[in-house]
Formats: structure tokens, C-alpha cells, sequence
């Protein structure tokens, strides 16, 4: 019998986005598959944000196809929605509501289960966001606004978890919490996708690794190239 060949549950082909003048991403092919995890790596400006936004269906691509879940991206900006669970890299959360709102608006829009607030407690938790549940989040420091971003991105078990920049001024313990969330994922059969600076996170966290530079993919190699001097090294060469 022939084995199946896995689909990539996401597909990015030839993606160009344009702002103006400024050419953000110019031709990024990404494969990424259910039960993986691959990160984006990259100089500030590599691309790596803009790509995340269109495959979150956020920022729609000026050329190129991108499919989540089988769904495109240009055509299907609803669905991809529904599949996907994002944390952007900034902004995202309402300053006058408290976490628990913002889990309680999220579950009410996905028309979640009675389970929600079981699930919502386990995450506040594990990301020692229980004692501020019931505060305004304008208060936040910049850690915990990107604790509660994961926590939100990951409460409804998306298909697709897309974490841009999720370790960003995070304390080890909300970078133990966002490893096992990205685990959990994973093992759950979703496809994750995790834009960092931080290389030796990055692998923690992924198998495989896609270097960006000046908007392009330069290479893709596994978790394993990247680790150790060796792969630091191998990480340096690839940035200019
Ligand atoms: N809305 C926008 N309008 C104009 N230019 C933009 C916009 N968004 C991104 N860019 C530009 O596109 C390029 C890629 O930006 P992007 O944020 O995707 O990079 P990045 O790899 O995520 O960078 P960083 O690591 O600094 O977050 C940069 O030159 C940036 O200035």
C-alpha cells in the first residue's frame, strides 16, 4: 500500500505583499503541516510579521496564493479566520476590558461549548494570569499583554496557531507556559507556526526552521541545524 503524502495545511506559494513603495515580502513559499511546529526566522524587517498576518487573513497578499486549511486566504478571509488562532506581534488587546472579557467575547464569537470557562481558568492559570483576571488589561506590562495574547490564541483550539513574537519580554515561567501550549498544539494534530528573535527558543519549539531575508525565504532547515554553536553560526551566515 502507498503511503499518503501529508497536505500542507498551510500553503503559501509565491507570496508578494506590497505596501506602497515598500516591498515587505517578495516571493515566500511555505509548506507547514498538522502536528508540526515551524518557526520564522529573521532580521527585523525580514517579512516575517507580514507573512504571518496574511496566512492570520489579516493583511491580504498583493501577489502569490496562500491556503489555511484549505481555505484561500483572498476568497475565504472568514474561514481562515475561524481556523486560526493568532497572536500578533503587537496591539490586539482591548485596554478597558479585563482577560476574562476578552475570553468571554472569544468563546461567545466561536459559539465555543460550555467548556470554555474550565479551559479558560486552566489557561489564565498557566500563565499565572489568574490573579488579574478581573483587570483592565491598559494596566498590563508588556509581558503580560503577551502571556494573555498566547492564552487567547490558543483557547479555542485553533487548527492553525500562529504565534508571532509570543516570548517577547516574557518571564521563563510565561516561556514554560508558551512551550507546553505550543506542545499541546501540536499534539492535538495542529499546525503551529512561532516568529521569534530568539533562535534557541525557536528550536525548543519548532522541527523545522524558514530563515527569511529582505521580504524572501533563504532557507529551511530542521530545528536540529539550527541548534548549538554549530547552528548559530549556520544562523549567522544566513542573515547577510
Ligand atoms: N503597514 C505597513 N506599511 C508600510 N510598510 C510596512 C507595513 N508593515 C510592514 N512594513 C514594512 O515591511 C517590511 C517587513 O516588515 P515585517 O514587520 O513583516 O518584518 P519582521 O521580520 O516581522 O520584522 P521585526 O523582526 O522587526 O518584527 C519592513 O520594511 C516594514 O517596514
Amino acid at each position: 500500500m502507498s503511503e499518503q503524502v501529508p497536505w500542507p495545511v498551510v500553503d503559501v506559494r509565491g507570496l508578494h505583499v506590497r505596501f506602497g513603495e515598500v516591498e515587505a515580502v517578495n516571493g515566500v513559499d511555505l509548506a507547514a503541516y498538522a502536528g508540526h511546529s515551524t518557526a520564522l526566522l529573521g532580521r527585523n524587517g525580514a517579512g516575517k510579521s507580514t507573512t504571518m498576518r496574511v496566512i492570520a487573513g489579516v493583511v491580504p497578499p498583493t501577489q502569490g496564493t496562500v491556503s489555511v486549511v484549505g481555505h484561500d486566504v483572498r476568497t475565504e478571509p472568514l474561514e481562515v479566520k475561524r481556523a486560526v488562532g493568532y497572536c500578533p506581534d503587537v496591539g490586539g488587546l482591548v485596554p478597558r476590558a479585563t482577560p476574562w472579557e476578552h475570553l468571554q467575547l472569544s468563546a461567545r464569537l466561536r459559539r465555543m461549548g460550555p467548556g470554555w470557562e474550565e479551559r479558560a481558568r486552566d489557561l489564565l492559570e498557566r500563565f499565572e494570569l489568574g490573579d488579574v483576571a478581573h483587570r483592565v488589561t491598559s494596566g498590563f506590562s508588556h509581558g503580560m499583554g503577551r502571556r494573555l495574547s498566547v492564552v487567547l490564541a490558543a483557547f479555542h483550539e485553533p487548527h492553525v496557531l500562529l504565534l508571532d513574537e509570543p516570548f517577547d519580554g516574557v518571564d521563563p515561567i510565561g516561556v514554560e507556559a508558551t512551550l507546553d501550549v505550543v506542545h499541546d498544539a501540536r499534539a492535538r494534530g495542529a499546525c503551529v507556526l512561532v516568529s521569534t528573535h530568539l533562535r534557541e527558543l525557536a528550536i525548543e519549539a519548532c522541527s523545522s526552521v524558514l530563515v527569511l531575508r529582505g521580504g524572501a525565504r533563504v532557507a529551511t532547515v530542521t530545528a536540529h541545524d539550527m541548534a548549538g554553536e554549530e547552528g548559530a553560526r549556520a544562523y549567522r551566515g544566513l542573515l547577510d
